[in-house]
């Protein structure tokens, strides 16, 4: 059977990577087994998510659908949000596009700066139940948990919250002061998280700065989390550690958040980026670079 090579987009929101495939003309269903392949860092193109852009049943301007690099799909993903926003603003050439993804209808718009996209995530999800969490508690501002191994209190009480995906964020003193890579994946299977969640180490360093690091569900250490940011800027607001705007600091650069009063929504502010273009042979998984990306155009342009 002869087979079939297929274009694909590389991407990035702070170093957070990802394989962009557009399948709303031709659809695309790869195997998780595939997915995974695709997105190891030794033997396939390497990714944090895969992204395919598909046609929305709802009639807006496309449907998202996000999985991560062991394979498996969610249902938000913040900087591909952002990057999906850009592509779309300048394919259709408006300047707010709205994106249909598994944790409802997103709207992207351009933001002040070269390739800086503003997403509005929605509203936070912050009751037991809707991050979810496996018993009841009353306040996820601070929830007890029991984490056999590690021994430091710090990491027995963290905030909970959902952007359309779980996330526990620790207040630390020092994001680099904790083995993330260590304690990270005994967390995000930590039975009180049903289905998993993303794993932040948050420091309020000064009057609405917050320095964050994550370990997320189904990737590992990434060096940016937009769903993270959100959460962080949220959960930092609820506690009254900061005000509702805030800049999170994570080790790919920095995400502008406010939590608007008004309506309850997240947004979220960040840059994007075009690594290069490619193809791959879904057969073989064998891939090559077909083009080039932001940086050499922007060097076209010096
Ligand atoms: N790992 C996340 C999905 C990607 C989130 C992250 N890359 C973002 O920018 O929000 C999860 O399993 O919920």
């Amino acid at each position: 059977m002869a087979s079939e090579t297929r274009p694909f987009l590389k991407m990035n929101g702070l170093g957070n990577d990802f394989v962009v495939w557009d399948a709303r003309e031709q659809p695309l269903r790869l195997s998780s087994d595939v997915i995974a392949r695709l997105g190891d860092r030794e033997s396939g193109i390497g990714f944090d998510q895969m992204i395919t852009v598909e046609r929305s049943s709802l009639g807006v301007d496309a449907f998202m659908r996000i999985h991560n690099q062991n394979g498996g799909e969610v249902s938000a993903c913040g900087n591909a949000t952002r990057c999906i926003g850009r592509l779309l603003m300048e394919e259709i050439g408006k300047d707010l596009v709205t994106i249909e993804t598994g944790a409802g209808l997103l709207h992207a718009f351009d933001s002040p700066g070269p390739r800086n996209v503003t997403v509005d995530m929605g509203p936070p999800r912050i009751r037991w139940d809707e991050i979810p969490l496996a018993e009841e508690f009353a306040d996820t501002r601070a929830i007890e948990l029991q984490i056999g191994p590690i021994d430091d209190p710090v990491l027995h009480t963290p905030a909970a919250v959902n952007m359309g995906n779980p996330h526990a964020i620790f207040w630390v003193d020092d994001v680099e002061g904790y083995e993330l890579e260590r304690f990270g994946p005994l967390l995000e299977l930590h039975p009180i998280f049903p289905e998993g969640a993303n794993i932040s180490l948050a420091h309020v360093f000064e009057e609405d700065q917050i320095r964050l690091k994550v370990w997320e569900r189904g990737v590992g250490l990434t060096l940016a989390c937009g769903t993270a940011a959100c959460a962080v800027g949220v959960a930092a607001a609820r506690d009254t550690k900061t005000s509702r705007r805030t800049t999170v600091h994570l080790p790919g650069g920095p995400i502008g958040i406010e939590w608007r009063e008004s309506d309850d929504h997240v947004l979220m502010t960040g840059l994007t980026e075009i690594e290069f273009e490619g193809e791959v042979d879904l057969e073989s998984l064998e891939w090559r670079k077909t083009g080039s990306g932001d940086a050499s155009a922007a060097g076209a342009v010096s």
